[in-house]
């Protein structure tokens, strides 16, 4: 596929926008008028900086309102169309791009549309250009793809093709079936663009919430098979209004475009391989499968009495230094299945971590089939790679940067059952936990970071697109401060779940936690044991966050729960909620550095208790006006 972005994606001026593409990669631009209008250079300037960057202008566009206006309007329309020829000649590009009209005083006339459109392009003719016709969703008369194709079929000339932008389809009902029956050479451009399912006005949707292949709900590969299928090989172009696009460094958002792209030609490649003939898009050339399994291990980066603090909670929650590393300063701390690396070495990156971000999750280790295919299709999408010190004989685990200044690390499990402390890291004699210390078995449940909301669509498509993850619809939390907008990426079979939040409000959890932490970050680690209750009894409460007993007097009048347990969750500030299918019983730490565990017992439960966030959030937030430190 050649690849291709309109300007009105990327935040900044032409030359920024312009200058982004081409580092991202892409083959072609779409000019936005506004953004040229808004230039203060010439268009042969801007003709020089795309070629400059190694990009094809594809088209200018739009132009709107042309058809059927009342004839007074209809002459200056022409007349305007020769005035944006003369600027495309200046441009260089040979495309012009026309929307379907909105316009009040547009008549619905079928054949007096053809007429005119039929003269257009004899004049665009005349100047050896190309038209492209787009429908609206919310046009006066033309709305769908299946009209704006009548119309071109009618006006029947060579150089005038339909442009379906996927958003416009899919805001009008998802009807591909007609698709499939335009010939390819009919039509002038594909814009593509995702968006999540919304019920609202279709012009505020399009205008602010259209988003990246990958990042939204809208069934893209689908669309692409049906454009494929029709033999159609012109550019794929992004056409995304968004409004976190608008306020993120354009940069960011172009690279994310190509690899969105990047996704949406492997998605599609492995669905249907026939339809993809070109060699560099066959099947054998694509990246290997997203293989991240489970969670392998959290990696703190610690120091001195931060250190201390950090140790003090785990091993409250029963964790006991197992390993020491060979050859740094490193310990790992283990509860059954959880592994806690904690990392204090001098002049490392873990160091450099905690002098931004004090003490924090430097690193997420993720168990995957493929470590090597992990890090093979991270470079494939353009995400960076980590390098650090090894020494001989130890693992060299590959390493990305991921969210915020965390690193990514992808883990292999070899046949012999050999773990990664096996080889990197020397059993110690620690000395046996007291018999009143909780020990059940763990594992990692979730880890949850807090982000700020112009990375919220750029982690979605790193979860989705890198590590293969299903991501559910954003959900909103309420904290007595502000809303905090959470999604959650999650693999088949649930063994990774991992919570995203963002919040507008500076109030708030998230941005308290961003505040304090210096950036996002992981800010929680969900532990599931098996019996929370046992657990709890034998636990340190002063580590926990304190719930108000008026939680458990509306606890008590919604559930029919049985009184031992209301009084055991009741005793230990628990948090319960229930499905149809089963119940969740947890509780949370108070928070280190705005950073906080929480324990749960999952019983056929799927969700992560969101039902209680706004009580942990308040919670939380009454604790910081007594106690600000935390
Ligand atoms: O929102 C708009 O005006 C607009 C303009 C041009 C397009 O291609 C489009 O899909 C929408
Ligand atoms: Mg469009």
């Amino acid at each position: 596929m050649k690849r291709s972005i309109a300007t009105v994606c990327l935040s900044g001026d032409l030359r920024q926008k312009i200058q982004a593409a081409g580092q991202a990669g892409y083959d072609g631009i779409e000019i936005f008028e506004n953004d040229l209008m808004l230039f203060n250079e010439s268009p042969s300037v801007v003709r020089q900086m795309a070629q400059d960057s190694g990009l094809e202008i594809i088209a200018l566009q739009p132009f709107r309102d042309f058809e059927c206006m009342p004839a007074t309007k209809m002459q200056k329309n022409f007349d305007r169309a020769e005035r944006k020829f003369d600027l495309m000649e200046e441009l260089g590009t040979d495309t012009l791009l026309i929307c379907s009209n909105v316009s009040p005083q547009c008549v619905d006339n079928f054949e007096l549309a053809v007429d005119q459109f039929g003269e257009l392009a004899d004049r665009a003719g005349r100047r050896t250009f190309k038209l492209g016709y787009e429908a609206l969703a919310w046009g006066r008369h033309i709305r769908d793809y299946q009209q704006a194709w009548k119309l071109v079929r009618h006006v029947d000339a060579d150089n005038l093709g339909v442009v379906l932008d996927s958003f416009h389809i899919f805001a009008r009902g998802r009807d591909l079936s007609t698709l499939r029956e335009i010939p390819g050479d009919r039509i002038a451009l594909i814009q593509i663009a995702d968006a999540p399912w919304l019920k609202m006005d279709v012009l505020q949707w399009s205008r602010h919430f259209r988003c990246f292949p990958g990042q939204g709900d809208f069934p893209v590969v689908e669309f692409m098979e049906s454009v494929l299928e029709t033999g159609y090989n012109g550019y794929i172009s992004h056409e995304i209004f968004n409004d976190e696009f608008r306020s993120s460094p354009c940069k960011r958002t172009a690279v994310d475009g190509m690899r969105s792209l990047l996704w949406l030609e492997e998605e599609v490649a492995r669905s249907v391989p026939d339809l993809v003939d070109t060699e560099a898009e066959a099947v054998s050339h694509l990246p290997p499968k997203a293989s991240v399994r489970d969670f392998e291990f959290v990696e703190f980066a610690a120091h001195g009495d931060d250190n201390a603090t950090l140790v003090n909670l785990i091993t409250s929650l029963g964790f006991r230094k197992t390993h020491h590393h060979r050859s740094k300063d490193v310990d790992l701390y283990r509860q059954g299945d959880a592994c806690i690396v904690i990392n204090e070495e001098p002049d490392s990156f873990a160091q450099n971590h905690y002098l931004v971000h004090g003490l924090s999750v430097c690193a997420v280790a993720y168990r995957s089939d493929d470590a090597d295919g992990m890090a093979e299709r991270a470079s494939w999408l353009g995400y960076r790679s980590f390098e650090g010190n090894v020494e001989s004989g130890e693992l060299d685990i590959p390493g990305i940067r991921g969210l915020g200044d965390e690193l990514a690390y992808f883990v292999q499990r070899d046949d012999t059952g050999q773990r990664f402390y096996d080889v990197d890291f020397q059993p110690i004699e620690s000395p046996a936990l007291p018999p009143s210390a909780p020990g059940t078995n763990m594992r990692i449940d979730h880890i949850t970071s807090g982000i700020s909301e112009s990375e919220f669509l750029s982690i979605s498509l790193f979860y989705r697109a890198l590590f293969g993850l299903d991501i559910a619809q954003p959900q909103d939390l309420i904290d007595p401060y502000g809303i905090v907008v959470s999604r959650t990426a999650t693999s088949k079979d649930h063994r990774i779940r991992l919570p995203f939040n963002m919040s507008r409000s500076w109030g708030a959890s998230t941005e308290r936690f961003r505040e304090q932490h210096k950036g996002s970050g992981v800010q929680h680690i969900a532990l599931a044991c098996d019996d929370i209750v046992a657990f709890v009894k034998r636990l340190d409460p002063s580590i926990q966050l304190p719930i108000p007993q008026n939680y458990y007097d509306d606890l008590e009048a919604r559930y029919d729960l049985e009184p031992d347990l209301l009084d055991a969750l009741r005793t230990h500030n628990l948090l319960y909620d229930q499905c149809e299918t089963g119940f969740l019983i947890h509780f949370y730490t108070r928070a280190f550095n705005g950073l906080f565990f929480e324990v749960l017992q999952r019983t056929r439960y799927g969700n992560y208790g969101e039902n209680n966030a706004h009580v942990r959030m308040a919670a939380q937030a009454r604790l910081r006006m007594i106690e600000p430190s935390v």
